[in-house]
């Protein structure tokens, strides 16, 4: 079929159309180009009420009374003096001009681009429902809001992500809810990028909450003779803003020095926190940490260990000078620490003789014992099976006496045994780590406070946290201390652990079983005559001390730790 012709007029129209677009455009060119000073200032006019309206909007409170005494005030004098007005107008009309030209809008110093720009409206949008109720009449936090307003300071990393965001929220949100807290702080997570450790600090007087991201812990210190004074033990490494004190580390292969801030536990008489319990996943590093403390125990005190794990990472250790005894079958760890608690008795009796007589301590009561113990859990199951009593009952009496009479017990164990340890552990051990994975939850349960850091994505052996008695959370690094005789471990490292082994003890060379551990029960409880006062053998019986001589501690003031 033909195709009929269109009519002439819509043939036509197309053309007519294009020539009057043509012209409609020229024209508003034309006045564009005349009219381009008047919508600069007036862009810049808008600009200024904008900057303006975001500065009161910042600006606190108490400080917007001020402010507005400051402007009417500025304005009489503008008013009062001869041609006051006519200058501040041109000097409005100037600074419009200036905020209006085409290159100011374009990037003022320190605005974000566009993705950036795009990742804090998200990151504003997605808070828009935690921050905000329907009654608020001026919402901080409102779905198509400008995020410029509660975003104080905004700071971006080289991968083009937030490393660092200060914003505000509203008063009433309930910022001392922990679970308040942890919501926003999952969500900025989630939101701000997964895969690195953030910061929350949350300032509840100003109403602002900070979010930083953390740099990882270094992984490459290597355990060594620390700069501590006794007393002390160097748990492991933690954040800089955390710690101000720094001890000067050798690192590397080239041995360059690098001042790290550590976690330092202090035991002793005056500690408040002088005992320890770290829980971790297997292979978290738990072994290592205690390997680590006994190191630096053996400095200055005695050491008993007690590996419930059995697989021989204390060998090290065995027959060297200070060390009392590595113990790993249930009844070598029963006598071990039988005669710890007899030993714990004995110096409380000693120290409390000297004392009432006005004497000095005697020497054998001052130096430090450390009773170690590495999955006691794993021991009391292997007691049961022989029909015996669990031998964690036997670290009752240094647990609970063990700050007077200088002696510490550390004691780790696999976090999902944890429902094994005794009372007297959860009761006593009030400076804690956990290493490893965990949850916020095992964490807050452990700790007795939630970390205000995020876990990191990957968890390296010997990371975690810890915790000083009701001090903060800090992560933690353990200094890599493996067992020296693990060929799997590094040469450097394996080197640097056998430096630091006490020399062996005359006699003991290659002894797996050390004489204080073979006799444990009588060597050590008799107690030294003190002048004027008649010396008590005071283990008569060995059965006696499941039911401790000393009258049961009233309840500790502060419950050392919440549940496990
Ligand atoms: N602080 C650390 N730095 C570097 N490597 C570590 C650290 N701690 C542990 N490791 C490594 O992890 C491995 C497991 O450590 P460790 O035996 O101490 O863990 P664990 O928690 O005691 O595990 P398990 O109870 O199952 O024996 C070690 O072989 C060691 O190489």
């Amino acid at each position: 079929m033909a195709r009929r012709p269109l009519p002439r007029i819509l043939t036509n129209s197309g053309a007519h159309v294009a020539r009057g677009r043509e012209l409609a455009r020229t024209a508003g060119a034309g006045a564009t180009d005349v009219l381009h000073p008047l919508i600069t200032v007036a862009r810049g006019l808008g600009r200024l009420a904008v900057a303006a309206r975001r500065r009161w909007a910042a600006a606190p409170k108490d400080r917007r009374g001020p402010l507005l005494f400051l402007v009417a005030s500025l304005l009489l004098v503008v008013v009062l003096t001869p041609y006051g007005p006519v200058l501040a107008a041109a000097a409005t009309m100037a600074a419009a001009a200036w905020k209006g030209r085409d290159g100011a809008a374009r990037r003022p110093r320190g605005a974000p681009d566009e993705d950036q720009a795009r990742r804090l409206t998200s990151l504003y949008e997605a808070l828009v429902p935690y921050f905000s109720t329907a009654d608020d009449p001026a919402p901080l936090y409102a779905h198509g809001g400008e995020w410029q307003g509660p975003f104080e300071t905004h700071e971006f990393d080289g991968t083009g992500r937030v490393s660092r965001l200060v914003l505000r929220y509203p008063p009433y949100f309930p910022d001392g809810e922990p679970e308040a807290r942890a919501r926003i702080e999952q969500l900025l997570h989630a939101k701000a990028g997964r895969g690195r450790e953030y910061r929350f600090v949350w300032d509840e007087e100003a109403n602002r909450l900070t979010l930083e991201v953390l740099p990882p812990l270094p992984a490459d210190l290597t355990a060594q003779a620390f700069v501590t004074a006794p007393g002390e033990t160097v748990l492991g490494f933690t954040d800089p803003t955390e710690i101000s004190r720094t001890l000067p580390l050798g690192e590397g292969e080239g041995g360059e020095r690098r001042d790290v801030p550590p976690v330092v536990w202090r035991t002793g008489a005056r500690s408040t926190e002088p005992h320890l319990l770290a829980l971790g996943s297997p292979g978290s590093g738990t072994s290592t940490l205690l390997r680590c403390v006994a190191l630096q125990a053996l400095r200055h005190g005695d050491v008993l260990i007690v590996d419930g794990g059995a697989a021989g990472e204390y060998a090290c250790l065995t027959g060297r000078d200070g060390v009392v005894a590595v113990e790993c079958s249930p009844a070598g760890a029963r006598a071990s620490l039988e005669w710890a608690a007899r030993e714990t008795e004995r110096r409380l009796i000693a120290a409390n003789r000297a004392r009432q007589s006005g004497l000095a301590v005697p020497e054998d009561t001052r130096r430090p014992l450390w009773i170690v113990v590495d999955r006691p859990a794993a021991l009391g199951h292997l007691a049961a099976a022989e029909g015996g009593a669990d031998p964690q009952a036997l670290l009752q009496v240094p647990l609970r006496h063990g700050r007077a009479a200088n002696v510490t017990v550390v004691v780790a164990e696999h976090m999902e045994s944890a429902e094994a340890l005794s009372e007297a552990v959860r009761q006593h051990t009030r400076a804690r780590v956990v290493l490893g994975p965990a949850s916020v939850a095992q964490l807050a349960a452990v700790l007795g406070a939630a970390p205000r850091t995020t876990p990191p994505a990957l968890v390296p052996p010997g990371r975690g946290y810890a915790r000083l008695g009701a001090g903060p959370v800090l992560r933690v690094q353990v200094p890599t201390t493996p067992d020296p005789y693990d060929e799997t471990a590094g040469e450097a490292h394996r080197a640097a652990v056998l430096e630091l082994l006490p020399p062996r003890a005359a006699g003991t060379a290659g002894s797996t079983a050390p004489a204080a551990a073979a006799e444990p029960v009588n060597e050590a409880v008799e107690p030294p005559e003190v002048a004027g006062v008649p010396a008590v053998d005071i283990v008569k019986d060995p059965k006696s001390l499941d039911e401790p001589h000393l009258a049961p501690d009233p309840e500790p003031a502060e419950p050392a730790r919440a549940e496990l």
